[in-house]
């Protein structure tokens, strides 16, 4: 059983995700904690009402973003974690940081990356005439958003889009893609080796797998 920790920044749709497929009995792991860098996140309370120890960590009490980072590292190891996963965390990671989780630290990123890395990724899809748009799951690297993808959804951009139904269709594909992978990190199936996903022992494409 792989312990997990969660860190959140607002609504925790993803969290909760986990936290159904885990109850399910689709993910052998148990989340061990969920900590959030803004005290109002939502997910605070998904994460109080299955239970699970919670801990707000404000990023405004730290003078500097390391001094946060190393407090941040010295609350998640207490946990233990196997897997760190990163579910709607807003805040950029410290190299300090990402090296001390290296191959067991989860994102999940609302683009088909290397596609929009960074933030408003879906009006920046809306604006540049995209016609399809996604989400990936990746490795955690320093580089923003440029860790090696396990996993890719695609979803159609229609032209008379909003970024708001953009981001509903894209979120649709994060609920299930998420807890896919997590399950397959659980079952040691998911590996960084070398800066490259390996699945089942076998290196993979470089944008990752094309979720059916
Ligand atoms: N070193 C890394 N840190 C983080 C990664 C990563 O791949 N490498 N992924 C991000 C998640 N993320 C997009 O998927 C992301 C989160 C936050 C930001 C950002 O610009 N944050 C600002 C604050 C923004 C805010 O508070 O609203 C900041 O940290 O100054 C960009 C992308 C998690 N971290
Ligand atoms: N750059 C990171 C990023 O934008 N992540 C995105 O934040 C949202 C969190 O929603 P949630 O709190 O409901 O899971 C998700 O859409 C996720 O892809």
């Amino acid at each position: 059983m792989k312990s997990i920790v969660v860190l959140i920044s607002g609504n925790g749709t993803n969290l909760q995700a986990l936290i159904d497929a885990i109850e399910a009995g689709q993910i052998k792991g148990r989340i061990r904690a969920v900590i959030s860098n803004q005290a109002d996140a939502f997910g605070l309370h998904r994460a109080q009402e299955a239970n699970i120890p919670t801990v707000v960590l404000s990023h405004r009490d730290f003078a500097d973003r390391l001094s946060y980072d190393l407090a941040l590292m010295e609350e998640i190891d207490r946990h233990q974690p196997d897997l760190l996963v990163l579910a709607g965390f807003m805040r950029i990671l410290s190299d300090r940081f990402v090296e001390h989780y290296g191959g067991r630290m989860l994102n999940i990123h609302p683009s088909l990356l290397p596609k929009y890395k960074g933030l408003n990724t879906h009006q920046r899809a809306i604006d540049a005439g995209e016609t399809e748009h996604g989400v990936s799951v990746h490795f955690v690297t320093p580089e923003l958003d440029g860790g090696p993808v396990i996993i890719q959804s695609r979803v159609p951009v229609f032209s008379d889009d909003t970024a708001e139904e953009l981001a509903a269709r894209v979120r649709e594909q994060e609920l299930s893609l998420y807890p896919l992978v997590v399950k397959w990190f659980c079952q040691d199936r998911v590996k960084m080796e070398n800066g490259e996903v390996q699945v089942d022992g076998k290196p993979i494409p470089a944008e990752g797998y094309a979720a059916e």
